[in-house]
């Protein structure tokens, strides 16, 4: 695959930023469906998926693990592994009382793949950009397609450099 040059522009979310915005995902959430599990998108969905269960009281959590993104470049999607029979057998061999959570969905291609494994499960991000947008139910914030999120969980403190670039 041809690379692409990575996003310019940055969205640093601190944890404390996470923890309200994903916060904000469940309450966009309770009352919307009979959610009977969530399968979590790895590894971006676990952090998501733990406050959200947490905050609508599901206890039955599985991981569908996908991974693409390598240095900020898109690469072959690859399915690790699928979501268990537990989750089917409570939520539904299509994913009717499923949830699914994700940290974010860019150009959809996770959330495309995901999907046609539980077609009629609820896909909930806690951020989206605007080529992701059509795939996901229910989301916080959008964020613009040339915009790399970074997240806290791959970040630390750091010099900043001032606007006028002189220190
Ligand atoms: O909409 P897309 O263009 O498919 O991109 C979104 C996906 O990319 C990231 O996962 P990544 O593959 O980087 O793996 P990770 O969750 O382990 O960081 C992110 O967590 C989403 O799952
Ligand atoms: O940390 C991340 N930030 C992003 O904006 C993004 N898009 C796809 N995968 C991503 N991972
Ligand atoms: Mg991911």
């Amino acid at each position: 695959m041809a690379s692409v040059p990575p996003p310019e522009k940055a969205f640093p979310v601190s944890w404390d930023q996470f923890h309200r915005d994903a916060r904000a995902l469940a309450w966009r959430l309770a009352g919307q469906g009979d959610f009977q599990g969530i399968a979590c998108i790895t590894r971006g969905g676990l952090v998501p998926a733990a406050i959200v269960a947490r905050e609508i009281g599901i206890r039955l959590i599985d991981t569908f693990c996908v991974a693409s993104y390598h240095d900020k470049q898109q690469g072959k999607l690859q399915v690790l592994k699928g979501v268990s029979d537990a989750l089917t057998e409570a939520g539904g061999s299509a994913g009717e009382n499923v949830l699914i959570v994700d940290d974010l969905v860019d150009t959809g291609a996770t959330a495309r793949v995901v999907r046609s494994y539980l077609p009629k499960a609820h896909f909930a991000t806690v951020y989206a950009k605007p080529q992701g947008r059509p795939l996901v139910d229910t989301f916080v914030t959008e964020v613009s397609q040339d915009t790399w999120i970074y997240f806290p969980w791959d970040t630390g403190l750091a010099f900043q450099p001032p606007i006028s670039g002189r220190d």
